[in-house]
């Protein structure tokens, strides 16, 4: 069995009394990857520095490997960093920048030599490490920040949104490349981004972090079908989920409630939930068109992607939804079409605080069975 090698224990931390990180706890597995997720000035920098020891936290603890580090200088955590600006040394070489980590090793030249070449043919620069980093693409920048980090062989890589600054084609290619290339260093790594699909494509698990608070940790298919609020439902996927206000009713068949003509059942146990001020989050892809059934839409727009086309219909009530489907579907000509949703998809939320309702353990275990 995997350990928790890396723990964070009520990390907190103030600048001048405004609160930036908030009891953070959290654990990453031995080899695994912890992705934080969070908006702009979450406090994700700050907390990866706090592990670093860039950063001494007011309380808690940062665990590695079994020994409490919290006081630990930098230097001797075994951590390596790669930061979202790139941060080279614009007087050295993109090999000498890699080499910077090593240098403090007792290694001959041949091994530095030998290290680097590795890890600049994995993340292919190997053609431009003579050159400064001025004389280097965005890319290119950045992938010499990570075979820095990479070179040392940390026991815990700490990668702060490496991918902010680099242009969508290389950010789409190294987000297929870069879980492999992770996963074979064997290291333990926390990676921070703001890009929903980086998160889900990288992380084991994923903890959003809110205002200093970590308010939700799960697998990305947790955070994505069983949300904490509607929004963390709101910041993973694209297009965003329907937010929908309903007031369910019970029946013997259960908690439902009404889309138009639609009957949504609620799969589970819902305790006095009926009656109750809701919000109905579907996702675009769990709604179709339909020639039988469903409820009347007007299509407004019709909008190609590459992989998939959107669709915005309004209700007769006037309400906007927004569907999703893969590019080779035919949207109905319209305008009048029928919409069907696949119901075991909703998820529930509370209209006052915007937490997702979820069912009782009993009846989560027939909501996993249907
Ligand atoms: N050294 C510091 N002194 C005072 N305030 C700071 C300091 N470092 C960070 N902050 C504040 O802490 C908050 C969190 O900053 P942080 O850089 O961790 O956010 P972030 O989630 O990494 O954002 P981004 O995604 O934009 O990098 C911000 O309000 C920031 O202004």
């Amino acid at each position: 069995m995997r350990m928790e090698f890396l723990e964070l224990t009520s990390l907190s931390k103030s600048f001048s009394g405004e609160t930036v990180l908030d009891e953070v706890s959290l654990s990453v597995q031995e080899g695994g990857t912890l992705v934080l997720f969070g908006k702009s000035g979450a406090g994700k920098t700050v907390l990866l520095r706090s592990i670093a020891g860039a950063i001494e936290p007011d309380d808690g603890t940062v665990v590695i490997d079994g020994e409490d580090v919290t006081s630990v200088p930098p230097e001797y955590r075994g951590i390596g960093m790669a930061f979202q600006n790139f941060a080279l040394f614009p007087h050295m070489t993109a090999y000498d920048n890699i080499a910077s980590s090593l240098t403090s090793k007792r290694m001959s030249a041949s091994e530095i030599r030998t290290k680097v070449d590795a890890v600049a043919k994995l993340l292919k620069i190997e053609h431009v490490l003579s050159h400064a980093p001025k004389a280097l693409s965005n890319g290119q920048k950045q992938r010499t920040a990570l075979a820095r980090a990479l070179v040392s062989e940390p026991r815990v890589l700490l990668l702060d949104d490496p991918l902010r600054n680099v242009d969508a084609k290389l950010r789409f290619e190294m987000r297929l490349e870069l879980p492999r290339l992770l996963a074979d260093r064997g290291a333990t790594i926390i990676y921070v981004t703001q890009d929903y699909k980086e998160a889900m494509a990288l992380g084991d698990r994923i903890a959003v972090l809110d205002q200093g608070k970590i308010v939700q940790i799960g697998s990305p298919d947790d955070i994505y079908r069983r949300p904490a609020n509607t929004q963390i439902a709101q910041l993973f996927g694209d297009p965003t989920i329907n937010l929908l206000d309903v007031v369910p009713k019970e029946d013997d068949r259960g908690l439902h409630a009404f889309l138009s003509d639609q009957r949504v059942d609620f799969h589970g146990k819902f305790p006095g939930v009926a009656g109750r001020d809701c919000i109905v989050g579907l996702r675009p892809e769990a709604l179709s068109f339909t020639e039988t059934g469903g409820f009347p839409v007007t299509i407004e727009a019709v909008t190609p992607f590459n992989e998939k086309t959107v669709t915005l219909v309004t209700t007769l009530r006037g309400r906007e939804i927004l569907l999703s489907q893969p590019a080779q579907d035919p949207v109905p000509t319209g305008p009048k079409v029928n919409l069907q949703i696949a119901a075991r998809d909703a998820i529930l939320f509370d209209r006052e605080t915007g937490n997702r309702i979820a069912p009782e353990p009993d009846g989560n275990r027939v909501e996993e069975a249907a």
